[in-house]
């Protein structure tokens, strides 16, 4: 058989290509196409560990072993910076979140008679494939999906789509239950005890008429560099502990003997605080919940920490402004940080942390640093969403 049908690499969207360009789906490096079409799996091609892939929509790679993943991981980082013809000093072995430690999730519920149906959908589509297990999510998450069936039956309407979205804080599962009606006392009492019983941490409901708390016996809050920060219902948070360290040690030499130091798209405060022990940082994001937590629990803490209400996408740090810092970390969204690269490539900032959760908006933003003067020392590809096509990575720029 020639090498045409060879299967060299995993396109962006998770298709396997042969070198002259064609598209297989659920193909992994190795396989061959045959003549009459048929797909002859190679060694790297693996029994998917999980019964409902690849029906459901929150894994798109399970058939590729371990070794062809990460390499998926690195080369999506490396195709995006080649694509933009930027050249990075050095591409650092890819992590890869091992199974079962997703900590955040957003699921789907819809009442089909008695049956509530409960998973990820079904990549596009709006099926909804009705979860038994699971390999990427934490226990602690999966543990609820059983009992949350029973809980939503008579909260649904019948066919009208209700979601569940839940996360691991210091104090257990925060449960946010978006399009469920609990209406009188006994449907109130019901979600209580299910609270109780499954040791919740928080459950709020969200009817439509925005969130109401139903439980919290204490405060929630996620904690970093041992700081603990009030957590709104469903706040971002990085996808695994363990890929949030990861992310963070990538950009700690950026930060390493600045006396200040600024954390742009902050969030709750993850790197500014992780980063932050015994150096003056300055916080800043456009969620105001999310501003206003931090700026709290850094208060208590003693901590040297200025967080700032701001639209950064409209208005970005100014070269005057970012020069106070010694280093400047960013954590944009899938857009990037389009307006705040340019401002960085006209400052004289030595060192950038910039940490991305998509390769091509990271590269397109490289473009405009390098322009400025700065040099891509390093690249760490993060896949937290393991067995997915959501590709992180964290870059180290100094000028
Ligand atoms: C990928 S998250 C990172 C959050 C944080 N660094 C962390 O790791 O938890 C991106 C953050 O950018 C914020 N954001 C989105 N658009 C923004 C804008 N125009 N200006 C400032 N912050 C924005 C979001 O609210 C979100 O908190």
């Amino acid at each position: 058989m020639s090498d045409t049908g060879l299967i060299v690499r995993i396109a962006a969207k998770g298709d396997g290509v042969t070198a002259d360009g064609r598209h297989m789906p659920l193909s992994a490096p190795g396989d061959r196409i045959a003549e009459d079409g048929a797909l002859i799996h190679g060694p790297e091609h693996v029994e998917p560990p999980c019964r409902h892939f690849p029906e459901c929509g929150g894994c798109q790679l399970q058939h590729v072993g371990d070794d062809a993943y990460a390499r998926y991981v690195s080369d999506r980082v490396a195709g995006a910076l080649a694509g933009q013809g930027v050249a990075a000093g050095t591409v650092l072995p890819a992590h890869v979140s091992p199974p079962e430690t997703r900590r955040r999730a957003s699921l789907r519920a819809m009442r089909m008679g008695k049956h509530v149906v409960l998973g990820f959908a079904e990549e596009g589509s709006h099926r909804i494939v009705d979860m038994e297990m699971c390999c990427i999510l934490h226990p602690r998450l999966f543990v609820l999906v059983a009992p949350l069936r029973g809980l939503l039956g008579s909260m649904i309407a019948e066919r009208s789509a209700a979601h569940v979205r839940m996360s691991l804080t210091d104090q257990g599962v925060d449960l946010l239950l978006e399009g469920v009606t609990a209406e009188g006392l006994a449907a109130r009492e019901a979600l209580t005890e299910f609270a109780r019983a499954h040791g919740l941490a928080r459950l709020t409901l969200d009817d439509g008429y925005g969130p109401q708390a139903c439980w919290e016996p204490e405060p929630v809050t996620v904690s970093f560099g041992g700081v603990a920060v009030a957590f709104p219902p469903y706040a971002f948070l990085q996808a695994t502990a363990d890929g949030e360290a990861v992310l963070a040690d990538a950009v700690r030499p950026a930060v390493e003997g600045v006396a200040a130091f600024a954390d742009l798209f902050c969030g709750l405060g993850t790197f500014a605080l992780t980063l932050g022990a015994g150096k003056a940082v300055y916080a800043a994001e456009a969620g105001r919940d999310l501003v206003l937590a931090l700026k709290a629990s850094a208060g208590r803490s003693g901590r040297k920490l200025a967080a700032d209400h701001r639209d950064l996408f409209r208005r970005p740090l100014s070269p005057d402004e970012l020069n106070r810092f010694g280093a400047i970390i960013l954590d944009p969204p899938r857009a990037g940080a389009r307006e705040q690269a340019a401002q960085l490539a006209r400052s004289k900032v030595p060192v950038i942390g910039y940490i991305s959760c998509n390769p091509g908006s990271f590269a397109r933003d490289a473009v405009t640093l390098i322009e400025g003067g700065y040099r891509l020392e390093s690249v760490k590809p993060v896949g937290q969403f393991r067995w997915s096509t959501h590709v992180e990575l964290a870059g180290i720029f100094r000028r």
